[in-house]
């Protein structure tokens, strides 16, 4: 009987031993962690970082009330050329091309352009090239990348000296909005992943347009947005920014510059990068509590040139809509969305 008593007590020890430590690692955990099911298909977004020497990004701005730039400020025919944080709004006439030529060929820059082709999208891939290769960066080694779910259908369109294309495949996701938005994070990851390595500055562009005139190196900048060409007449109080309290690209009826288009922005590569990288972030706490912007990523590209202002801004003669006629105002369209039937091209 005495024999049994130190296996006995050995025993008991360990199993207080085994209870003492799972209780320990219960403790040690609580509360226990919900994981957001949305944040789980890009878990790379949140530990990549660009090698990059820069600058630490602006702060964002407090936002105290000032009256709102108006485009067509002076007079009906003009624009206003500077914004009240002096940024250069650009459009014919207020630069001087062979000037800029002289300034920027001996840089000797590579510019990128991502374009999405999901779905019957890609049927615009074929104009969109032959008049980028007209238009686009004459003379500069140009880098397309188009994303697409059937990389076989993007036609293989004759490229000028210096210019690639790269077609980088992606998922088809089943909704517009969801293709549309995603941008955010594809362009983000690419930039990280190769791009920031092959390009120096990189415009993010719609692919359901068309170039119609020069877009030269007077659009390269830090951080480029382009004015909409539905709102560059009405005031801040009719843009139709998200106005839903619960999104985080909520912006207040006495906030607002300019209203964006979605379908142009870019800047210099790493730049582009926090840009996209930052909405993408925002547009992932609205899914985490089951909202979606009014116009999708356009919302909170819109949001965040609020509080971190472009350093340069296009006219919309750099995003134009074919479906509107030509104001005075607009000596000519450089870039501009084609008539299409979008609830076909949806479906
Ligand atoms: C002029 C302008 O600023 N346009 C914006 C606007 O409408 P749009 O009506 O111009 O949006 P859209 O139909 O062109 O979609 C945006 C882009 O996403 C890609 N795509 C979209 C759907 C699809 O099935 N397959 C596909 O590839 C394609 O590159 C397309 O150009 O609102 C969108 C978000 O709601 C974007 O912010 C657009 O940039
Ligand atoms: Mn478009």
């Amino acid at each position: 009987m005495l024999r049994w008593r130190p296996a006995l007590g050995l025993g008991l020890c360990l199993l207080a031993g085994t209870s003492l430590w799972a209780l320990w690692a219960y403790v040690r955990n609580w509360p226990p962690v919900s994981y957001v099911p949305y944040y789980l298909p890009c878990p790379e977004i949140f530990n990549l970082k660009l090698q990059h020497k820069g600058e630490e990004p602006l702060q964002p701005v407090a936002q105290p009330l000032y009256p709102q730039p108006k485009l067509l400020e002076q007079r009906p025919t003009e624009l206003l050329t500077l914004t009240p944080w002096l940024a250069p709004i650009i459009s014919e006439g207020t630069f001087n091309p062979e000037l800029l030529q002289l300034i920027y060929q001996p840089l000797n820059l590579t510019i990128g352009v991502t374009v999405f082709a999901v779905g019957k999208y890609t049927l615009f891939v074929q104009h969109f090239l032959d008049s980028a290769e007209e238009f686009f960066m004459r003379g500069y080694r140009v880098h397309y990348y188009i994303f697409t779910h059937d990389p076989a259908a993007i036609p293989r369109v004759p490229l000028g000296a210096g210019r690639l294309l790269s077609i980088i495949p992606v998922r088809r996701h089943s909704h517009w909005e969801e293709i549309s938005t995603r941008r955010m994070e594809t362009i983000s990851l690419h930039i990280a992943k190769r791009a920031h390595r092959e390009v120096d500055y990189l415009f993010c562009l719609d692919v359901d347009m068309v170039f119609r005139n020069l877009w030269g190196p007077e659009t390269l900048g830090e951080l480029v947005a382009a004015i909409h060409p539905g709102y560059f007449t009405a005031s801040r109080q009719q843009f139709p920014y998200e106005r839903r309290r619960a999104s985080t690209a909520f912006v207040a009826d006495s906030e607002g510059d300019f209203y964006y288009g979605g379908a142009v922005f870019g800047g210099r590569v790493a730049s582009v990068y926090e840009f996209t990288r930052v909405c993408h972030m925002a547009i992932l706490t609205d899914k985490a509590n089951g909202i979606m912007a009014i116009w999708q990523e356009e919302s909170h590209l819109n949001r965040h040139f609020i509080s971190h202002k472009p350093s340069k801004v296009l006219s919309p003669e750099y995003l134009w809509d074919d479906r509107k006629p030509q104001p005075p105002s607009l000596k000519l369209i450089r870039f501009s969305t084609v008539n299409k039937d979008t609830s076909w091209l949806r479906s």
